[in-house]
């Protein structure tokens, strides 16, 4: 792999100018270099480096693996501190940050290069302190200092090195460029992933199931009372290992065994925040803008037939398109709101995973000028996939009624570039790992005449992509 010196030379250089901004205007300034370099797999750069950078490092994997992204250490961070103007804050910062920024690009159309925010809000702007989620608190987001695209068959590698009104040492500079060539010389093709040892098989905690049942239960009286219309209710299952959890054999798994999902991961100190959504929130692409609306959901059938029964029962059961069809509302509204003009689906469609079906809405719209996909994110969410119809009223069913704290489970997670494109999925199939124990989440939009022992099933059907990453299938 070339980590030739001409590289260096210029980066030198762009650092230095970094430091004379600095300097003169009295702020922080990023240096951002790409580079386009053959070969550089996202996740085998990830695999190779981890050990050096394990309290922040992130990993993303669209749907149909047209975009991988992978960050390793965090040239700064943003963190939420103010709750109520958390979406507006994170995207003034980031437009501030970026026409601060020296940026040398030489690929200015491909997309997730340069410098790209990564990171999530938390589910809910209502956060008790939980020691489950001390380390992510009501949401992070940072630019990695290393980052590698790959798009279109095509590889990108990113650096990010802040430069700041105090100036950088000679020896600082030779760092940096020390431990470039260090990342790019481990992220050698030839450096195949190996798992370390074969993870060993976790005791799975169910605690509170028949409780959970029972809260349910409460919520369908309170909404044939006529209090709300849909309420998302989500439990979570403990999983204990005998030895600290293999981190990148789990993104590994899930990249192997859920192919058409959203892979994410987003490390920060100790604790990983992982899963396998199949939901996307929003995307950007210039002013084009996508959603979807992924509510109501059938088991896979065990035979083809069967598969296909599933399926077209879905399409036609009563309950599952109610419960669809408040998800469509809200986010075509969230979009004639956002765009010029927008459109959708006449009828929903079935989206297949490998152990689950949903039914789906695709949207989409011609976002507004200035319209920044985090106004989208500040509007969509929650949509009534994850929250329910009233949001606040469901809000707070769900802070009466959920037994344990959301956190980031259900929350929007994703990236930004420079060029303001980005995209956020909704954070669900996923889980908290931290050292030999892993946080499993799944939920179910529940409304009038569902069945609460059904919907314990259904999340039994959720926790399944997850579980089996880990080797803990007790649902299978
Ligand atoms: C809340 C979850 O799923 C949501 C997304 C898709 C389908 C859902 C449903 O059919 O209930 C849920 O609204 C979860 O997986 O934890």
């Amino acid at each position: 792999m070339n980590v030739g010196i001409k590289h260096m030379i210029n980066i030198e250089n762009l650092i230095n100018s970094g430091v004379e901004k600095a300097r003169k205007n009295k702020h922080d300034v990023i240096v951002s270099y790409v580079e386009k370099l053959d070969g550089i797999d996202a996740f085998q750069f990830i695999h190779s480096n981890i050990d050096h950078f394990v309290n922040e490092n992130f990993y993303w994997q669209d749907a149909h693996s047209n975009l991988l992204i992978a960050g390793l250490g965090a040239a700064m961070t943003m963190n939420i501190t103010d709750i109520n103007n958390r979406y507006e804050n994170i995207s003034e910062e980031w437009q501030l940050l970026v026409e601060r920024s020296i940026i040398n690009n030489p690929y200015p159309k491909v997309t997730g290069v340069g410098p790209v925010l990564f990171g999530g809000f938390s589910f809910d702007y209502v956060n008790k302190e939980s020691n489950l989620w001390k380390n992510f608190s009501h949401g992070i987001f940072y630019v990695p200092k290393y980052m590698v695209t790959n798009v279109n068959s095509q590889s990108y590698f990113t650096m990010n090195i802040i430069c700041t009104p105090d100036g950088m040492r000679e020896e600082d500079i030779e760092q940096i460029l020390k431990e470039r060539n260090f990342i790019l010389q481990n992220s050698n093709v030839n450096n195949k992933f190996q798992v370390k040892e074969k993870m060993s098989l976790p005791n799975v905690i169910e605690k509170n199931s028949s409780l959970w049942v029972q809260q349910v239960r409460k919520a369908i009286h309170l909404l044939n009372q006529e209090y709300a219309k849909k309420v998302v209710l989500a439990r979570d299952l403990h999983l204990l290992f005998e030895n600290e959890i293999d981190r990148v054999a789990l993104l590994q798994n899930l990249r192997d065994q859920q192919k058409n999902s959203y892979i994410f991961s987003l490390t920060s100190n100790e604790d990983c925040f992982i899963g396998a959504t199949p939901e996307r929130l929003v995307k950007k692409e210039g002013k084009r803008m996508f959603s979807a609306c992924v509510a109501g959901s059938a088991p896979r059938g065990k035979t083809e037939d069967d598969d296909e029964r599933m399926k077209k029962e879905l399409l036609n059961d009563e309950k599952n398109l109610g419960e669809h069809q408040f998800v469509v509302d809200m986010i075509t509204e969230a979009f004639q709101q956002l765009c010029e003009s927008i459109s959708k689906a006449h009828s929903p469609q079935i989206m297949t995973n490998k152990d689950i079906h949903h039914l789906y809405t695709p949207v989409e719209g011609w976002a507004k000028d200035k319209k920044s996909i985090f106004d989208f994110v500040k509007e969509l969410h929650p949509t009534p996939a994850l929250g329910g119809t009233p949001t606040e009223v469901a809000l707070q069913m769900i802070r009466d009624f959920e037994l344990f704290e959301r956190g980031m489970y259900a929350g929007p997670i994703g990236w930004v570039d420079y060029r303001h494109n980005g995209e956020f999925v909704v954070a669900i199939r996923s889980g908290l790992i931290r050292d030999r124990e892993a946080v499993l989440f799944a939920g179910c939009g529940i409304v009038r005449d569902s069945n609460p022992e059904k919907e314990f099933v259904e999340t039994k059907v959720k926790f399944r992509p997850m579980l089996r990453a880990l080797g803990g299938n007790i649902y299978e």
